[in-house]
């Protein structure tokens, strides 16, 4: 039988409840049982929407006017936050935001896993949901009268959005990036152009050590010189007398990577160092580390409690990164493998646990997948594996190997929970009973969630 057509036509202009939320938080409306999204609308509200785009099973809408608003709805603080991409829930009460998250986990654990039975915590947010970001990557553009401006892109383009601040970056991250677009202007240092691939500056990253209070900043040009170079990083200096890194990176690249593969230190050294506890890592341009210190620190004090060591144990960290959670894990256990595809994060791995005078961890670099299998078929039989996988979440194979070896506990930790709500579900039916999941919010005003769950192999755990 022909489905029956949608109920709206597209451009049409309707009255519409939301009951729920998406997991990229915009609100759900139904018309006669059609659902259409609509960013901004929140659960409990009646708004006027603008029909945009019509599919055959659901449809798109714009929010034209709120005509009863939620108690949760909350003027956004950002001058800029329905232009930009950044931040998608500054319209909602921050723990409306923590509850949405939490609903998120529950509802990916029930329909993908089968798991409702299955205890998710409460997020466990931020006392201050701002300013948390140690890190900025932000594009370099030019006025009508030559005055460079820096911003983000406009939602869907590559148009830069004129701005002074970011609600979400640290202070210092908006201060430097104020102060390199300021002095650069009155330099004559020109902005690239992405379009003509002319002009200089292409972006300013700027990251500060939150523990430490170190600054880097880094000037990624189109051009292999920087003009005034010593004028400006004598002014960079004077305004900035605590800056430890002032790096030139060289990307003459047409690309939407950010930054090139050359890379010359103008003042400073290469890196620069950060706290996330008692360890101390050392950061270079290049290296992943994580980008809301505070945060991390909870969700790695969660997996070291869901690893639950008594410094006998080995313990394996699959993803492991420039070896955070393996450093962590290493105080507390007997001998910790990491392993990791990219082998610049290994060379940080291997340097950082030296920082630290870490002497029972190993790091390999190889695809998780490969190593995993290879370790089970040499004989190597972890008291514990630690994962932390990208967003698509882990290979089979890995997983098969996890399985096969036997560990007594799992801890993982995830950025997507469809992925970890089907992994876990590979895991059950291997033997293990997932025990409970913590969800953590790094990323506030986004909809980006975390979570660690804790795993353990049914004959020695409960049900
Ligand atoms: C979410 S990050 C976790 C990093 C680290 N655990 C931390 O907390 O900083 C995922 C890591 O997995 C790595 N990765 C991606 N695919 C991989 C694979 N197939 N095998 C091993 N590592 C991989 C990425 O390079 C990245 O460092």
């Amino acid at each position: 039988m022909a489905k029956p057509k949608p109920p709206v036509q597209k451009n049409e202009t309707i009255e519409l409840a939301f009951e729920d939320l998406t997991h990229e938080g915009n609100g759900v409306g139904k018309v006669n049982g059609y659902p259409l999204f609509v960013p901004y609308g929140l659960p409990g509200e009646k708004a006027k929407v603008k029909v945009v785009k019509v599919k055959k099973n659901f449809g798109f809408g714009k929010l034209l006017e709120v005509l009863e608003a939620s108690e949760e709805r909350v003027e956004p603080p950002c001058d800029v936050y329905l232009q930009c991409g950044g931040c998608q829930l500054q319209h909602m009460s921050y723990a409306m935001q923590l509850e949405m998250k939490h609903k998120q986990v529950k509802d990916a654990l029930k329909k993908i896993g089968h798991l409702e039975h299955v205890s998710v915590h409460d997020t466990i947010g931020m006392d201050d949901p701002w300013r948390y970001r140690n890190k900025v990557q932000i594009p370099v553009g030019e006025k009508e009268d030559g005055e460079l401006m820096t911003g983000f892109y406009q939602k869907r383009s590559h148009k830069i959005i004129d701005m002074d601040t970011c609600l979400i970056q640290d202070e210092r991250n908006d201060r430097m990036v104020e102060t390199v677009r300021r002095i650069a202007t009155r330099l004559g240092i020109s902005a690239y152009d992405e379009e003509s691939h002319r002009g200089m500056l292409r972006h300013v990253m700027v990251r500060t050590g939150q523990a430490t209070k170190d600054i880097m900043v880094v000037l990624v040009t189109k051009t292999k010189q920087l003009p005034e170079q010593d004028k400006l990083i004598d002014e960079i200096r004077d305004a900035f007398p605590n800056v430890k890194s002032i790096i030139h990176n060289i990307n003459s690249g047409r690309t939407n990577v950010i930054l090139g593969k050359e890379t010359k230190v103008l003042f400073g050294d290469e890196y620069i160092y950060d706290m996330i506890g008692d360890i101390k890592f050392m950061i270079s341009p290049k290296s992943f580390y994580q980008v809301n210190p505070t945060q991390t620190k909870k969700l790695y004090d969660q997996a070291l409690a869901y690893a639950d060591l008594r410094s006998g144990e080995t313990v394996i960290d699959a993803y492991c990164g420039i070896g955070s959670i393996s450093l962590f894990l290493a105080q507390e256990a007997k001998k910790v493998y990491g392993v990791e595809v990219v082998p610049e994060a290994v060379t940080d791995a291997k340097k950082n646990a030296k920082l630290n005078r870490m002497e029972n961890v190993e790091f390999y670099v190889g695809q998780a997948e490969e190593i995993m299998p290879w370790w089970r078929n040499q004989g190597l039989r972890p008291d514990v594996i630690v994962v932390d996988p990208p967003r698509k979440g882990c290979d089979e194979k890995l997983l098969e190997a996890m399985i096969d070896m036997e560990p007594e506990r799992i801890v993982y930790v995830s950025c997507n929970p469809s992925t970890l709500a089907r992994d876990l579900r590979v895991l059950e039916d291997g033997g293990y009973a997932t025990q409970e999941v913590q969800p953590v919010d790094m990323f506030p005003q986004t909809s980006h969630v975390e979570c660690v769950s804790q795993i353990v192999l049914k004959e020695a755990g409960t049900q």
